[in-house]
């Protein structure tokens, strides 16, 4: 699908989800009321809330969420007026039944999550997303790590499933300008009118709002972001810079541009613990191509045993870590705690 400056572009907010990992998965109800009614405000179309590991994802390896997610999607629900609330799901850490609760809960929106080179795990989740009326999205992660070719051929099995978009995900921050652009193509190509296609991008080389606008030149309908940046890593592509951004290009998103740079400065900024920086780790992790959500784990496997913390990312980086490996950080820490011990 060639672009057309008139098509109106659908943004989803991942504040409350990707930010997550930046706030060690500790939002509790007020957080999430706070933050849904400001984005709602605003003109967010689409709001994702859970765990930053997605449902079931409170567990050892990724981290205990303070409050159940499940609580989390029934207040931003509640709170929302205009808004869909969507969750995220990686199969493997949610069950099927999370999946039939967070709808009873009252979200509009499933979306499955697989490293990839894996569609295929995700083709039961979103036969039972569709079977329960929901509106799906698949998430193609670590997008970075495949050509646009084998990436294609992994979404049309999502499409197949029944996903109705289809995201390139640049989980480590790590693609560079054509190379969002070349991959989406390939996916609006394969995918036709099958499903659309969408972006979801990190900060980690300070490209997520240039990747996102060469991402709908090439045909995307739906792109994510964070306000504030409020996501794992440097954070997500801001929501309200690239409101902006789109607006001047004459790309409509229905975000009130003004109302959504408050909501980032006066609400959304309180809720984090810090801003999400572009500082040594993060950038590291766009430049050797690590996910994002390595990030914290990274830097607390680096104080624990007093080694660099960019030195554990760059390993992370050549041994092509995903999702579910945090513990190689712990057995990369001890390494190169030994090393420097032996003075080698
Ligand atoms: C589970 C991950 O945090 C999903 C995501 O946002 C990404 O891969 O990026
Ligand atoms: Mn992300």
């Amino acid at each position: 699908m060639p672009y057309s400056p008139d098509l109106d572009i659908r943004v989803t907010d991942s504040s409350l989800r990707d930010g997550s990992h930046a706030k060690q998965h500790q939002f509790t109800v007020d957080h999430v009321t706070s933050v849904v009614a400001a984005l709602d405000d605003a003109g967010v179309p689409v709001i994702e809330v859970t765990h930053g590991d997605g449902l079931g994802g409170s567990s050892f390896n990724y981290g205990f969420s303070h409050t159940p997610e499940q609580e989390l999607i029934k207040a931003a629900v509640k709170t929302a007026r205009r808004a869909k609330i969507a969750f995220l799901m990686l199969p493997g850490l949610g069950l099927q039944d999370d999946i039939r609760e967070a709808a009873g809960n009252g979200a509009a929106i499933c979306r499955i999550a697989t490293h990839c080179t894996e569609a295929d795990i995700s083709v039961q989740h979103f036969g039972l997303a569709r079977e329960l009326g929901l509106e799906t999205v698949g998430f193609l992660m670590m997008s970075h790590s495949s050509p646009p070719e084998a990436l294609a051929r992994q979404a049309r099995i999502m499409a197949d499933a029944g996903c109705q978009c289809v995201y390139v995900v640049d989980s480590a921050g790590a693609l560079v300008m054509e190379q969002t652009s070349d991959r989406i193509a390939a996916l609006v190509a394969e995918l036709g009118t099958d499903a659309q296609v969408g972006f979801h991008g990190h900060e980690n080389l300070g490209l997520g709002v240039a990747n996102s606008i060469l991402a709908v030149r090439a045909g995307a309908t739906q792109i994510d972001g964070s306000t504030r940046r409020f996501g794992a890593g440097a954070g997500n592509t801001p929501v309200e810079g690239f409101a902006a951004v789109a607006e001047k290009l004459g790309i409509r998103t229905g975000i009130d541009v003004l109302k959504i740079i408050d909501a980032a400065e006066d609400v959304v900024r309180p809720v984090m613990d810090g801003e999400c920086l572009l500082d040594r780790l993060s950038l590291t992790m766009g430049y050797a191509g690590v996910y994002s959500s390595f990030l914290k784990h990274a830097a607390r496997q680096a104080a624990t045993y007093q080694v660099s913390g960019a030195e554990i990312l760059m390993e992370a980086g050549r041994r092509k870590l995903v999702g579910g490996q945090e513990d190689q950080l712990i057995e990369i820490a001890v390494a190169l705690a030994a090393k420097n011990s032996s003075g080698k």
